[in-house]
């Protein structure tokens, strides 16, 4: 059984903690200790609010599931331990010189890290753009106020411009567009939309290259307690652990 240890105690971690099936959470960390503790008796493992006893644990791989900023606390020394990790807050790739630095640092460990696809679809086939790139890569992403944490009345746009400026603004909701420019093999056009009448999170993408040209529209249900993640998010990290193993890898 794969042996994880869970960086973030929050929403995504709770899902991750409660559904994990074929994995066996170690140890949790959180900098709020209540948090740690609670999702630690949940799931029977160990709490941590101290990143250097939390990596003395007997596990081969961390799940990030707590901000940017953690990423770029910690994913280098999960790196030189020797785990791989899993980053859902991948917007802290956005910056090309610790990107370049983390991947480094991978290599030299023999490691991995792995960024899922989240609150989105179809990062398999977008990495064409990495053979063949696309002449237009957009993601239009609409969100109600409370995801945003806006008292906003009527439909307006927050944000347009390239992902990695976007993240820097709002690095707690467009996550996935990192991802998509990761996968395409360059920055992407943003849309941030926020609206009073939208009740999931929506993300639009818009995709015109050599191939043809693609429209995939998601509608994410908000998870319960942090309507800013979509709870497809979650699913995504328990779907990738799940298949870690298995020698049948679907999807380019
Ligand atoms: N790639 C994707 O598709 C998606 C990515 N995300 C990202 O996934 C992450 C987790 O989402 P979610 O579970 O909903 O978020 P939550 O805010 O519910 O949970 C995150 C937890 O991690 C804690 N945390 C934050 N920074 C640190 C740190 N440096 N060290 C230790 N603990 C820390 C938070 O504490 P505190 O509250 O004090 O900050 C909180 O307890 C977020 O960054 C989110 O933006 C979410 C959805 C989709
Ligand atoms: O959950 C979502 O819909 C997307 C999100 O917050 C992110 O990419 O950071």
């Amino acid at each position: 059984m794969i042996k994880i240890g869970l960086l973030g105690c929050g929403n995504v971690g709770h899902i991750i903690a409660t559904h994990a099936e074929s994995i066996q959470v170690v140890a949790v960390f959180d900098i709020i200790p209540g948090r740690a503790e609670e999702l630690a008796a949940l799931c029977h493992a160990r709490a941590y609010t101290d990143f250097d006893a939390f990596m003395q644990e007997d596990f081969s791989i961390v799940v990030e599931a707590a901000s940017v900023g953690a990423v770029r606390c910690y994913a280098e020394t999960v790196l030189r331990s020797g785990r791989d990790i899993i980053l859902l807050s991948g917007g802290a790739l956005a910056d090309v010189e610790f990107r370049d630095h983390l991947i480094e640092v991978a290599r030299e460990a023999g490691k991995k890290i792995r960024v899922p696809s989240g609150a989105i679809i179809g990062l398999d086939n977008i990495k064409i753009g990495q053979v063949s790139p696309p002449k237009k890569l957009l993601l239009r992403t609409t969100k109600p106020p409370a995801s945003l944490g806006l008292p906003v009345t009527t439909r307006m746009e927050i944000f347009k411009g390239l992902a990695h400026d976007c993240i820097k603004q709002y690095p707690k909701n467009v996550n996935v567009a990192v991802a998509l420019g990761l996968a395409a093999g360059r920055d992407i056009d943003v849309e941030l939309w926020i609206d009073p009448e939208a009740e999931r999170n929506i993300h639009e993408i818009f995709v015109e290259g050599d191939f043809g040209d693609i429209y995939v529209r998601v509608r994410n249900v908000p998870s319960p307690d942090n309507p800013a993640t979509s709870y497809m998010a979650a699913l995504s990290i328990l779907t990738l652990l799940k298949n870690l193993e298995n020698p049948l890898v679907v999807g380019t």
